[in-house]
C-alpha cells in the first residue's frame, strides 16, 4: 500500500520540506555558541519535524500540541533504552511495578492521542476536498497518511487501528534513523579533513558560489556525497541488528539445525566490519562504493537496510530513486529479494557472521533463543 509513496515523484515533493528543514538546521547550527555539542539530539529535532510533515502531513512547530509530542517520542525513547540497558527490567513482573512502567503508559498515550487526533482531523480535510471537488487536490502534496486513509476508502484491509500503527512506525523509523545517520557522517567527515575537502569540492562544483536549493537531478550528480552516507552507514549502521523468529524448522548447509520459535540475529554492525570483506574495516574510505570496488562483493555483504521482504522502505530514499529516477519510468518498482535467496544469504553470511560472534559468549548462557553456531558441537543450547 505504501511503496508507491516512495516513488521518486513523490519524494520530489517532499524535498522542499527536507530543505526547509535542512536550512533551519544550519541556522541554529550558526548560532550555537557551545564549544562541545552533542549534535544528535540537535539533528534529530529537524528529522522528526520533516518525518512529521511528510508522514502525517502538519508542521510540528506549527501545530497544537506539536511540541508535547516532540518530547514524548524523545521520552519514549529512553524509557525503551532505559529498559534495554538493565536486564531485571526485561521481565514483565518486576517492570510493571516501576515508575518507568507508568511513565511509559502515559508517554505511550499522549503520542497517541496526539496522532489519533490528526488522523480524524486530515480524514475530514479530505473529505471536504472531495465533496467541495476542489480542482487543486490533485496538485496537493500527499503525506503517507493520505495514501493510507485512500487506501482504507478504496477499500484494502486496513483499519484505523493499522493507519495509526504505521503512522506511529513511520515516526519512529524515519526520524531517529535518519538523525543517527546525519550524525555520524558528520562525525566521519569532521575526523577525516581529505574526505570533508573533497565533498566540499563537489559541493562547489555542482552550486558554484549560488546558495540556491538543492534539487533532485543536484542530489543526484553529489554521487561522492552518496559514498559518503554509504561508507558511515556501513561503519555505523542506525539498525546493528535485525532479529526474525523462526517459522519453521530449517537446516542451514553447515548443517546447524535451528528450529521453529527459535529468534535469530543478524548482527549487521559485525558483518560490515569483516576484513575479509573490507580490508581495513574500521578506515572510513567512501571510495569501496566505487562501482569497481563494489562489483566482486556478495549483495548481501552490506544490508545497512536489511534484506529480503521485510527490509527498509525507506531505503529507497536513500538507494531507490539515485538509481532508478534516471529511467523516468513512472511505475512503481520496489526493490524486492526473491525470499529463497535471502535464506540462502542468511546461511552463507549472517549466521557464519553469528557463529564467530556468538562462540564468545556461548560458556555458561543457556537461554532458550540464543543458537549456539559452535562447528564442534553441531547441537542448540
Ligand atoms: C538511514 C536511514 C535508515 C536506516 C539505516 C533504516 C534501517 C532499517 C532496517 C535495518 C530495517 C529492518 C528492520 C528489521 O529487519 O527488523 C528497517 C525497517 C523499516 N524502516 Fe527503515 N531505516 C532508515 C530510514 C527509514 C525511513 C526514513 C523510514 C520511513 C520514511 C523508514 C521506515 C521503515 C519501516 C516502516 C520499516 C519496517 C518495514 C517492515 O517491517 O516491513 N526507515 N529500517
Amino acid at each position: 500500500m505504501l511503496t508507491p509513496t516512495f516513488h521518486f515523484s513523490i519524494l520530489q515533493k517532499f524535498l522542499k520540506i527536507f530543505n526547509k528543514e535542512s536550512k533551519r538546521f544550519v541556522e541554529k547550527l550558526k548560532k550555537n555558541t557551545e564549544e562541545v555539542t552533542n549534535i544528535s539530539p540537535f539533528v534529530s529535532i529537524y528529522t522528526l519535524n520533516s518525518m512529521c510533515e511528510t508522514s502525517m502531513g502538519i508542521s510540528l512547530n506549527e501545530t497544537e500540541g506539536g511540541e508535547g509530542y516532540r518530547s514524548s517520542v524523545h521520552d519514549f525513547g529512553n524509557i525503551i533504552f532505559k529498559r534495554l540497558s538493565r536486564p531485571w527490567l526485561l521481565f514483565h513482573f518486576i517492570y510493571h511495578f516501576t515508575n518507568a512502567y507508568l511513565k511509559q503508559k502515559l508517554t505511550i498515550k499522549a503520542l497517541h492521542n496526539f496522532s489519533r487526533n490528526i488522523i480524524e482531523t486530515r480524514k475530514k480535510d479530505m473529505e471536504i476536498d472531495r465533496t467541495e471537488k476542489n480542482r487543486d487536490s490533485g496538485k496537493k502534496r500527499l503525506a503517507l497518511l493520505d495514501m493510507l486513509i485512500l487506501a482504507q476508502k478504496n477499500g484494502e484491509d486496513i483499519d484505523d487501528e493499522g493507519i495509526q500503527e504505521e503512522v506511529d512506525t513511520f515516526m519512529f523509523e524515519g526520524h531517529d534513523t535518519t538523525a543517527i545517520s546525519i550524525s555520524f557522517t558528520l562525525m566521519l567527515l569532521a575526523n577525516n579533513k581529505h574526505c570533508q575537502d573533497k565533498l566540499y569540492e563537489e559541493i562547489i562544483s555542482v552550486f558554484g558560489d549560488d546558495d540556491r536549493e538543492p534539487t533532485h537531478t543536484d542530489l543526484q550528480e553529489m554521487k561522492y556525497m552518496e559514498r559518503c552516507i554509504k561508507e558511515s552507514l556501513r561503519l555505523y549502521p542506525s539498525v546493528p541488528i535485525v532479529a526474525r523468529m523462526m517459522d519453521e524448522d530449517m537446516t542451514t548447509r553447515q548443517g546447524y539445525f535451528i528450529p521453529k520459535g527459535c529468534v535469530v540475529a543478524g548482527m549487521i554492525y559485525d558483518m560490515h566490519r569483516r576484513a575479509d570483506l573490507y580490508p581495513e574495516p574500521d578506515k572510513f574510505d567512501p571510495d569501496r562504493f566505487l562501482l569497481e570496488n563494489m562489483s566482486e562483493r556478495h549483495p548481501f555483504a552490506y544490508i545497512p537496510f536489511s534484506a529480503g521482504p521485510r527490509n527498509c522502505i525507506g531505503n529507497e530514499i536513500v538507494d531507490g530513486p539515485a538509481q532508478k529516477a534516471s529511467s523516468e519510468d513512472n511505475e512503481v518498482t520496489p526493490i524486492a529479494v526473491p525470499k529463497h535467496e535471502f535464506i540462502q544469504s542468511i546461511k552463507k553470511e549472517i549466521f557464519v557472521e553469528l557463529g564467530k560472534e556468538f562462540r564468545n559468549y556461548r560458556k555458561g548462557l543457556k537461554y532458550k533463543n540464543i543458537v549456539n553456531y559452535n562447528p564442534l558441537e553441531k547441537n542448540i543450547l
